[in-house]
C-alpha cells in the first residue's frame, strides 16, 4: 500500500531509540469526550456506529491533530471491538460506559464465542478506517493502531462492563484456571491477527492496553497476563516478517503492574508505557538503557493552574531525559478536562 510521505517521524525515531529534534508527545484518549467537536459528532451517532464508519472514525481521529501540535494520531476505535468480533453484544451507554448484557458466567459459556475469528470479515471496518486515516493525515504524523490485551478483555467479557473489584473475572482465574487460559489463548490468537491486519492497513506503531493489570498481584499477573503479552509481541512481529510487512514498533501499557516493570521490559516491546505511580528515574534504572519509556504525567495534573502544570511537566521531562522517551499521560484523559490544558502540556514538552 502506498501512503503520503511521513513528515514528522519523532514518535517512530524515539520508539526505535534514535535521536530526536524534539520530544514526541501524544495523549492517551486524545480523541474523545473532552473535545467539544467530538461531543457534537457523538450527539448525532451511536459510538460503535462511529467506529464502524471509516469516514467518521477518520474524522474523529484527526480532530485532536487539527487542534494541537501532537506527534501522533491514534485510530478512533475501542478495545471492546474484539469481544464483538467473538459474537458478544457490547453497548456503549452515555454516562455509563461499555455494557455487555450477556457476560460469560461459567466455562460452558465459552461455547458461545464464535471462533476462530476471521478478522477481515469482523473487524475489516477498523482496517478500512486506518487506511483512510493514513491518507487523510497526509503524512503529518504517524498513525498508532491498538488493541486491548487478553486479560483486560477477559475482564470486560466476564464482568459485563467496568467494575470496582474485577471479582468475577478474578474468581475465574482461581476457580477455572484451565478455562481461563483457554479464553486468554483464544483472545491472544484474535489479537495477533487483528494487530497484523492493522499493520497491513497502515498502522505505524501498535499499542497494547493492559488497562486492568492493576487488579492483579504479581502471582496472577505472571501466570495469566504476562505470557499473552509476550506472545502477542513475538507473533505479531514474526507474522509481519513472514508477510513481508514493515515491522512496526510496539508499546505495552500495563496499568498498575509496577512490580513487573523488569519483566515487561524483557518481553520484546520497543516501548514500555508507565502509569503515573512510577518514578521516571527509578523506572529507567530498572529497565536499562535499551528500551523507550512513555508517560507518565498524572492525568489530574491537567486540573492544575497553568503555572503548576508547566512546572509538573518540566519536572517530569527532567527525570525522563530526552533519550528514548515519548511524553504522554500516565493514563487516559478524563472527559471534564480543559482542552487548553492539553495544549499547555504539549507545548511545554516541545519547548525542551
Ligand atoms: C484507545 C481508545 C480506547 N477507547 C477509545 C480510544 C480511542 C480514542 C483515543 O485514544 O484517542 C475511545 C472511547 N471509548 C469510550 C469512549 C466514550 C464513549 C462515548 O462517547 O460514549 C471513547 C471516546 C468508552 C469506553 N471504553 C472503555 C471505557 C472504560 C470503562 C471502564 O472500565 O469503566 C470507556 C468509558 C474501555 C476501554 N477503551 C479503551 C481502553 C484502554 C485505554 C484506557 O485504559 O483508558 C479501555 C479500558 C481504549
Amino acid at each position: 500500500m502506498s501512503f503520503p510521505v511521513l513528515k514528522n517521524d519523532r514518535l517512530l525515531r524515539a520508539a526505535r531509540g534514535e535521536e530526536v529534534d524534539k520530544i514526541p508527545v501524544w495523549v492517551m484518549r486524545q480523541a474523545g469526550r473532552y473535545l467539544p467537536e467530538f461531543r457534537e459528532l457523538r450527539s448525532r451517532h451511536d459510538f460503535f456506529t462511529i467506529c464502524q464508519t471509516p469516514e467518521l472514525a477518520a474524522e474523529i481521529t484527526l480532530q485532536p491533530i487539527q487542534r494541537f501540535d501532537l506527534d501522533a494520531a491514534i485510530i478512533f476505535s475501542d478495545i471492546l471491538v474484539i469481544p464483538q468480533a467473538l459474537g458478544m453484544v457490547v453497548e456503549m451507554r452515555p454516562g455509563v460506559g461499555p455494557v455487555l448484557p450477556e457476560p460469560l458466567e461459567t466455562p460452558t459459556d465459552l461455547q458461545r464465542l464464535q471462533h476462530p475469528v476471521d478478522v477481515n470479515a469482523t473487524l475489516g471496518y477498523v482496517f478500512k478506517a486506518i487506511t483512510l486515516t493514513r491518507h487523510r493525515l497526509e503524512g503529518k504524523v504517524p498513525l498508532i493502531g491498538f488493541s486491548g490485551a487478553p486479560w483486560t478483555l477477559m475482564g470486560y467479557m466476564i464482568e459485563g462492563g467496568g467494575t470496582k473489584t474485577m471479582s468475577k473475572a478474578k474468581a475465574w482465574l482461581y476457580q477455572y484456571p484451565e478455562a481461563s487460559k483457554e479464553l486468554l489463548q483464544l483472545l491472544t490468537d484474535v489479537t495477533v491477527d487483528y494487530l497484523v491486519g492493522q499493520v497491513q492497513a497502515g498502522a505505524q506503531l501498535l499499542q497494547l492496553f493492559e488497562s486492568n493489570a492493576d487488579f492483579l498481584g504479581p502471582a496472577l499477573f505472571y501466570q495469566f497476563a504476562l505470557p499473552a503479552i509476550a506472545e502477542i509481541n513475538q507473533r505479531v512481529k514474526d507474522k509481519c516478517k513472514q508477510l513481508k510487512l514493515e515491522i512496526v514498533p510496539m508499546t505495552i501499557f500495563a496499568k498498575g503492574a509496577h512490580y513487573a516493570l523488569e519483566e515487561l521490559s524483557k518481553c520484546g516491546y520497543d516501548v514500555v508505557s508507565l502509569d503515573w505511580t512510577l518514578d521516571p528515574e527509578q523506572s529507567r534504572q530498572r529497565v536499562g538503557p535499551n528500551i523507550t519509556l512513555q508517560g507518565n504525567l498524572d492525568p489530574c495534573a491537567l486540573y492544575a493552574p497553568n503555572v503548576s502544570l508547566e512546572r509538573e511537566v518540566k519536572e517530569m521531562v527532567k527525570k525522563f531525559g530526552k533519550k528514548r522517551y515519548i511524553a504522554n499521560l500516565g493514563h487516559g484523559i478524563y472527559p471534564d478536562m480543559d482542552p487548553e490544558s492539553v495544549r499547555i502540556f504539549i507545548d511545554t514538552i516541545h519547548s525542551f
